[in-house]
């Protein structure tokens, strides 16, 4: 794995601050460069934590209450439910459908009474703690004040101080619908932590944030297409269509894109995967997305190291059918940057990937002070892997999210040949190069291509 994520939504911050240690304990001691990811709750509608219960069932044609009142647990009466949302009681409306995790269990609305309202299954199966709740009028999504609530709400803020006193990688914001909210998170890192190198995951699984997309994306850096909210938003056919939109866009704005959710759902329970499984991360792969994610699978699943090693043979596959097809070819990309010495950069980076894959060179090695030219150079896509060499271990870890990277760290000294060598020996001992290999090296401060047989 690359990155480790803890979701917000669920468990408390000890438990999860407990993980956030032993990811960077194991770091330390086994030199691995997991970076960490923390995931805002975000305030989308909500059913609460079920007094711990793992789930309950509804049943066809039952009647249960979705009420806005909040219960101690002993008071609390039967087929009760309490949702998050103070204004839902006010929001719907007799006859809308509420669907609970996009479909998973749906209810109609009968009958409202305060702040109750009362509803009959129409589609039984598991009610899951803090499952989300959307509902429908005449086919589609009600967006009523409930689209107005705040997209970090002040959990979400207490969640972020969190974040940066742990010093995690990236924090993900769930729900985002405009590029407003990531340009005031950015403003309030800088603030409480100057120089902090907290990279900002916009997720996409709002309706709001589809007409924004490409603003979303161009302030962010990386985007997730969060598959799960976003399939209760829009109807479930458009969801592929949206994944392969927003993996372009993200390709294109040099952005590193995350594709999350159901990729081996039905491995919670079993230990394989279904074919349709396998074909879908094929897909995601064979699309160029830069990391795929899991979530049931490991954070409750049964077989979450199965999971992991399914993601790990389909992507290593696919990847190598792809890269020996030559299906890699440098596309036309548009220049992303702002200032003349960037774009000379940006034209070393795509002039490296060409001249890689012409020469069919065994490997690119990249030494990068900021990150930058290695992340252009993953832009490309290139047939060979690429070793990028940082001077800091955030910086390291950071790269781990992009496509093709397989970052170090190092120390450089000002004599280049001396960086050269001993990352020669460095990779050579880890049999990842060996002597007579064809290597092309850029480095950012030299801005220059070299082309190098190993020694
Ligand atoms: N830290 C945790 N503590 C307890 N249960 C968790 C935790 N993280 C995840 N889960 C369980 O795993 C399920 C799937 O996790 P995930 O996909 O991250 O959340 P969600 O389903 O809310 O999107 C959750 O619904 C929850 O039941
Ligand atoms: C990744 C997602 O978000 P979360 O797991 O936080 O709901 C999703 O909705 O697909
Ligand atoms: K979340
Ligand atoms: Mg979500």
């Amino acid at each position: 794995m690359n990155v480790a994520r803890v979701n917000m939504c669920h468990g408390t911050r000890e438990w999860h601050r407990d993980v956030i240690r032993r990811v960077r304990q194991l770091n330390e001691e086994k030199g691995f460069a997991v970076a960490v990811m923390m995931d805002t709750e975000g305030s989308e509608i909500h059913m609460d934590d079920l007094n711990d219960v793992e789930s309950t069932k509804a049943e066809d044609g039952q009647i249960w209450t979705f009420t806005v009142r909040a219960f101690d647990q002993p008071s609390r009466p039967e087929r009760t439910i309490t949702v998050n949302y103070d204004g839902f009681a006010e929001d719907v409306k007799v006859g809308d459908e509420l669907l609970v995790d996009g479909g998973m269990v749906t209810f109609v609305v009968i009958e409202k009474i305060g702040p109750d309202v009362i509803c009959r299954c129409t589609d039984p199966g598991l009610l899951l703690p803090r499952a989300n709740l959307t509902f429908w009028r005449n086919g589609s999504l009600v967006r009523e004040r409930n689209a107005m609530l705040p997209t970090i709400s002040s959990k979400d803020w207490l969640d972020i101080d969190f974040g940066i006193e742990e010093g995690v990688d990236f924090i993900a914001v769930s729900f985002v619908k405009s590029a407003e909210v990531i340009k005031t998170l950015k403003s309030y890192i800088i603030d409480r932590s100057p120089g902090s190198q907290i990279g900002i995951i916009a997720k996409i699984e709002s309706i709001d944030s589809l007409k924004n997309l490409e603003e979303i994306i161009q302030v962010s850096d990386g985007t997730m297409v969060a598959r799960g909210d976003l399939g209760a938003q829009i109807p479930l056919e458009q969801v592929p269509l949206i994944q392969h939109e927003v993996i372009q866009l993200c390709r294109q704005l040099n952005k590193p894109v995350i594709v999350a959710s159901q990729l081996l759902e039905s491995m919670i329970e079993y230990p394989i995967p279904t074919r349709a499984e396998v074909a879908d991360v094929s897909e995601a792969v064979g699309q160029q997305a830069d990391a795929l994610m899991l979530s049931s699978e490991s954070a409750m699943g049964q077989y979450p190291e199965k999971a992991l090693a399914v993601l790990r043979s389909v992507s290593l596959r696919i990847e190598k059918c792809r890269r020996e097809e030559k299906h890699w070819d440098v596309t036309d990309l548009r220049i992303v940057s702002s200032s003349k010495l960037d774009e000379i950069s940006e034209e070393i980076c795509n002039t490296t990937s060409r001249m890689a894959n012409k020469l069919k060179a065994d490997a690119i090695f990249v030494y990068t002070k900021t990150g930058q030219t290695a992340s252009l150079l993953s832009r490309n896509r290139p047939d060979c892997p690429i070793f990028a060499f940082a001077p800091s271990t955030s910086i390291q870890r950071c790269l781990n999210l992009k496509w093709g990277l397989i970052p170090f760290r190092l120390d450089f000294s000002d004599d280049m040949e001396s960086n050269l060598n001993r990352t020669f020996s460095l990779l050579k001992a880890r049999a990842m190069i060996k002597s007579g290999d064809l290597i092309i090296v850029v480095s950012d401060v030299m801005q220059s291509i070299q082309a190098i047989k190993v020694p």
